[in-house]
C-alpha cells in the first residue's frame, strides 16, 4: 500500500484519464460517487438535512456532484459555495451548471452574514479545500470553519478536512475542519497518520476510484501502509517436514528485580508466534517465576537481581534485548561490553535503549540490521527533541540510514523505518496502550527474526500481527479498557490464521 504524494495524486489523476479514456468530469463523478455510496450506507436517513460546503476547485466540484446524487435519491441538501476566489474549476462549474439545473437549493458565501444555520443532528459534508490547498485559510473562510467545528453537527470531509496541509505541519489551528470522518481517494494520505492531526482526522477511509494501476504500481514512494495484504506477501507457510530446529531459538536477555514480568511476557510472546526454541537469560530472582509461568521456556541466569554478566550458553538465533532490563551501573557496564560484541540478529527495547542513548558512542557500534523498538520518549532520547512530526520523520529516517538498523517507531501507527523508506502500520487500536504491550512485541520480533525473516520483514509483519491482536479482541470479547498484554499473546493464534 503506497503512500502518495500530493504532487504523485495529480500524477495519478491525469495517467488514469489518459489511459481509461475518461475526462476528468467523469472521474470527479467516480469519485463523489463512491463518497455518495459511503455517506448513504451510514447515514441513510432522508429525514436529516446535508449541508454541503464547496470550495471553488475541484475538492468543491467533489461537494456538488455528492449534493446532486443526494438530491437525485430523495434526501434533503442544502449546497453552499464557499466564494473564497473569483476562480473557479472547469469541472466545478460544470458540476454547478447540473446542479442549478435541477433547481436545487444553492447559496452563495461570501462573508459572515451568509453563514448556514447549522443544526444539532444536521450533517456537514466539507468540500471546501482538498490537496490544492496552498495557505492556511483566513478571513471569512476561516470564520465559516470554526462555525462548522463549533456546530453540534457530524461533519465528514471529502478527501481531505479543509485546512489540513498534505505534507506540512498545521499554522493556524483554528482553521482546520475537525471531521468526523474523512473519505479520501485511492490511497491514505501520510497527513492521517501524524499524531500532531489527531483533531482534525478522526475516523478515515480510503475510497477505491480507480486510479491507474501501472501508474500505482511504478510510483517510487518513501511512506507506505504495511497492511496484511503486504505481510502476506512474505509470510512463510510452514513445510510438512519441518522440525523445531527450523524455526530457530531465540534468546530473551532482560529482567530486574520487580521487573521478571516483562520477560515472562516477551518470552510468552516469542514461544506463541513461532520461535522453535525460547530461552531466557534473567537474574536469579526470577528463576522460579519463569519456570512455573513458562514451562516450555528454558532459563540461565546471571546475577541475584539485575543482569551484569552477560555470559550465557546458549547459542541463539536471534536475541531480544531490554524487557525489564533496568539500568543499574552494573548492567549498563555489562551491556556497553556485551552489545558491541554481539554477533546474532537483535531486537533492542524499552531499558537497552535508554543505555544506548546514554552512551552515545554506543549508536555506532549498533550492528547491521539490529531492530531497535523505541516508543516516542526513547526516541527522543536516542537522536533529540523534534519540533513537529515531519520533523520527527526526517530523524527517523535519518538515524535508520545512518546506523543501517529497522528503527520501529511505536505509536498509533507504528512507524518502520529503513533504508531510507517508512512503512507505518495499519493494525491496531488504542487497546495496545497498556503495561506489557511492548514486551510482547520484543518478544514476536524476536520469534519472527529466529525464524529466518529478514529484520524488516520481522518488524512489519511483528508490529502487524501485534496490532491485529487487539483489532480481533475488541471485535470479539475484550473492550479497549479491558485488553491487556497476556491478551495479546492469546490472540496471537487467531491472527496467524488469517495468513493461511
Ligand atoms: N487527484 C485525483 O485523483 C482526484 C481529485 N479530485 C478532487 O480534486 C481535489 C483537488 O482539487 P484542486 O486541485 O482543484 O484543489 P482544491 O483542494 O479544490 O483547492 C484548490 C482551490 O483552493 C484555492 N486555495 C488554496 N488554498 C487556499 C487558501 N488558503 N485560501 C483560499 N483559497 C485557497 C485555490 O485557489 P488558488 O490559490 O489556486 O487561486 C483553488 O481555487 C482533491 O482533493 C479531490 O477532492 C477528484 O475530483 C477526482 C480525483
Ligand atoms: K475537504
Amino acid at each position: 500500500m503506497k503512500i502518495l504524494s500530493a504532487k504523485q495524486i495529480y500524477e495519478a489523476d491525469r495517467a488514469t484519464i489518459k489511459s481509461q479514456a475518461i475526462s476528468s468530469t467523469e472521474l470527479m463523478e467516480r469519485a463523489a460517487f463512491a463518497c455518495y455510496e459511503w455517506i448513504i450506507k451510514r447515514f441513510p436517513d432522508r429525514s436529516r438535512l446535508f449541508h454541503v460546503c464547496c470550495g471553488m476547485g475541484n475538492n468543491g466540484g467533489d461537494g456538488l456532484v455528492v449534493s446532486r446524487l443526494l438530491l437525485e435519491n430523495g434526501f434533503r441538501v442544502h449546497t453552499h459555495l464557499i466564494n473564497f476566489s473569483e476562480h473557479r474549476s472547469d469541472d466545478f462549474k460544470v458540476n454547478l451548471d447540473r446542479l442549478i439545473e435541477m433547481k436545487a437549493l444553492v447559496t452563495e458565501v461570501s462573508g459572515v452574514a451568509d453563514f448556514p444555520t447549522i443544526e444539532h443532528g444536521d450533517l456537514v459534508i466539507d468540500a471546501i479545500f482538498g490537496i490544492g490547498l496552498k495557505r492556511s485559510p483566513s478571513g471569512f473562510t476561516k470564520k465559516l470553519i470554526q462555525r462548522i467545528n463549533n456546530s453540534k453537527a457530524g461533519i465528514i470531509s471529502l478527501d481531505f478536512p479543509s485546512g489540513l496541509f498534505s505534507a506540512s505541519t498545521v499554522t493556524d489551528k483554528e482553521a482546520v475542519i475537525r471531521a468526523n470522518h474523512t473519505l479520501t481517494f485511492q490511497v491514505p494520505k501520510l497527513a492521517f497518520l501524524l499524531p500532531d492531526n489527531q483533531e482534525y482526522v478522526k475516523e478515515w477511509q480510503v475510497l477505491d476510484i480507480g486510479l491507474d494501476k501501472d501508474y500505482l504500481n511504478s510510483a517510487d514512494c518513501l511512506y507506505h501502509g504495511s497492511d496484511l495484504e503486504l505481510n502476506k506477501g512474505f509470510y512463510k507457510v510452514r513445510k510438512k517436514f519441518s522440525h523445531k530446529g527450523s524455526f530457530g531459538h531465540s534468546l530473551l536477555i532482560g529482567g530486574s528485580f520487580g521487573k521478571i514480568g516483562a520477560m515472562v511476557l516477551a518470552s510468552r510472546a516469542a514461544l506463541k508466534a513461532g520461535s522453535g526454541l525460547v530461552s531466557t537469560y534473567i537474574p536469579k530472582c526470577g528463576y522460579t517465576a519463569m519456570q512455573s509461568t513458562n514451562p516450555e521456556v528454558m532459563v540461565e541466569v546471571d546475577d541475584e537481581n539485575y543482569i551484569q554478566y552477560f555470559n550465557f550458553k546458549t547459542n541463539p538465533t536471534a536475541i531480544g534485548l531490554g524487557p525489564g532490563l533496568g539500568t543499574h551501573l552494573k548492567t549498563k557496564k555489562g551491556f556497553v561490553d556485551f552489545f558491541s560484541n554481539c554477533k546474532a540478529p537483535m531486537v533492542i527495547d524499552a531499558d537497552g535503549l535508554n543505555i544506548i542513548a546514554e552512551f552515545s558512542d554506543l549508536s555506532e557500534l549498533i550492528p547491521e540490521n539490529t531492530i531497535l523498538t523505541p516508543h516516542p520518549k526513547e526516541f527522543e532520547r536516542l537522536v533529540g527533541k523534534w519540533h513537529d512530526d515531519y520533523a520527527k520523520l526526517d530523524k527517523l529516517l535519518a538515524y535508520s540510514q545512518q546506523h543501517n538498523c529497522v528503527v520501529v517507531l511505536k505509536g498509533a501507527y507504528t512507524a518502520i523505518a529503513h533504508q531510507g523508506k517508512v512503512w507505518f502500520n495499519m493494525s491496531g487500536n488504542p487497546a495496545l496502550a497498556t503495561a506489557g504491550s511492548g514486551d510482547v512485541l520484543t518478544g514476536i520480533i524476536t520469534a519472527l527474526l529466529s525464524q529466518g525473516y529478514t529484520s524488516l520483514e520481522a518488524s512489519l509483519l511483528g508490529v502487524y500481527i501485534h496490532g491485529r491482536t487487539a483489532d480481533l479482541a475488541v471485535e470479539e470479547n475484550e473492550s479497549i479498557e479491558s485488553f491487556s498484554a497476556t491478551d495479546a499473546i492469546d490472540y496471537l493464534g487467531r491472527v496467524y490464521k488469517e495468513f493461511v
